[in-house]
């Protein structure tokens, strides 16, 4: 006889089960003398994950199943997690995610592309020049990142080339935060490294962004002990560029984590759901309530148009406008 006989069941909404009338200390989850660490590499099914004061090397265990485990993910840690040279430890949890970057979901891509879990901001790494700057390859980035819940900071490389002024003047009407670099590569000296640094202190930070636009030349300076690879020659190794492509977790001094990302060069879009852009946009939702149901926001009977021309939205709000459509598009357009 089940302890719920007694009650009527019209008046408690609990079914008793054969599992919820077990004891108790049968419904704790296994390995609750699992540690719980950081997943700072991933190579060819060994993790690195960082534990207190040392790393460990693990391996999943069966019973994860085909559950991803990606950079960034927090992990429950079974076996030898002693860090030795030989130790192997498993993993047994991956604990739930506050954040999940995705390379693509498309409909017909079934397998579950997570690059970087929990990371709180985008950081996109754009040259003013050398090579040139591509601005939907930007937009896109900002979609990837709004849609993944994480703070978009631009970082434009090589100022010492070319003027930042155009190229701020697009994206500040998004007011997304830019901060305008000029570096050394040999020596790692130059400008804006300690206000990139301000911005990652105490966040798991995702670093994007195209071949050659000073991004290891950016995270050497970030990281001193980094050793990523920059165009041409491995200062560690003297041998050529690796071509790592799996994502690395670096610890920022002070506090903090770079997440670099070789090989991740854009985002699939195709998952994105557009009717969320608008809620990036405080100043432009409140006049969405008059569109008609399912506006795509980039149609004639769009209610924005109308908004923004009464300054409902401020003196920016045409420029914020055109760069919410800007985006809109973006997701559709390959570049
Ligand atoms: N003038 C100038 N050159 C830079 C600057 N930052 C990086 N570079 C140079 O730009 C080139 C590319 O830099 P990397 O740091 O290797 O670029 P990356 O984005 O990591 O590119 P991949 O290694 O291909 O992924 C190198 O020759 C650097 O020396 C800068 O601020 N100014
Ligand atoms: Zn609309």
């Amino acid at each position: 006889m089940s302890r719920y006989d007694h009650l009527d069941e019209s008046a408690v909404r609990v079914r008793p089960s054969r599992r919820g009338s077990r004891p108790r200390t049968k419904e704790r989850p296994a390995h609750d003398d699992a540690v719980e660490g950081l997943v700072i590499g991933v190579d060819r099914g060994r993790y690195t994950v960082r534990l207190d004061e040392r790393s460990a090397t693990a391996m999943r265990a069966r019973e994860l199943g085909r559950k991803s485990i990606v950079v960034g993910d927090h992990v429950g840690l079974v076996g030898d997690t002693s860090g030795g040279p030989d130790a192997l430890a498993r993993i047994v949890r991956v604990l739930p995610r506050s954040s999940v970057l995705r390379r693509s979901a498309d409909d017909s891509d079934r397998v579950e592309r997570v690059i970087v879990a929990n990371a709180d901001q985008m950081v996109i790494v754009t040259a003013l020049t050398n090579p040139e700057p591509r601005p939907r390859m930007i937009d896109r980035c900002l979609v990837a990142a709004y849609d993944a819940g994480l703070t978009p900071l631009l970082v434009l490389t090589k100022s010492d080339l070319a003027s930042p002024d155009h190229l701020l003047g697009i994206y500040a009407p998004l007011n997304v935060p830019a901060v305008v670099t000029s570096l050394d590569p040999d020596t790692g000296l130059g400008a804006g490294v300690e206000e990139v640094l301000e911005h990652l202190l105490g966040k798991v930070s995702v670093f994007v962004g195209h071949s050659g636009v000073g991004k290891s030349t950016l995270v050497n300076a970030l990281v001193p002990d980094a050793h990523r690879a920059t165009g041409g020659v491995n200062v560690v190794t003297g041998r050529g560029r690796h071509t790592s492509t799996s994502a690395v977790a670096l610890e920022v001094p002070g506090g903090g984590w770079v997440v670099d990302t070789p090989g991740v060069r854009s985002f699939g879009l195709g998952h994105v759901d557009p009717s969320t852009f608008i809620e990036h946009f405080p100043d432009l939702a409140q006049g969405a309530a008059k569109c008609p149901r399912g506006c795509s926001h980039d149609e004639e009977e769009c209610a924005l148009d109308a908004w923004v021309a009464a300054g409902h939205a401020g003196p920016s709000g045409a420029a914020r406008l055109e760069s919410l459509r800007r985006l809109l598009r973006s997701r559709t357009s390959d570049s």
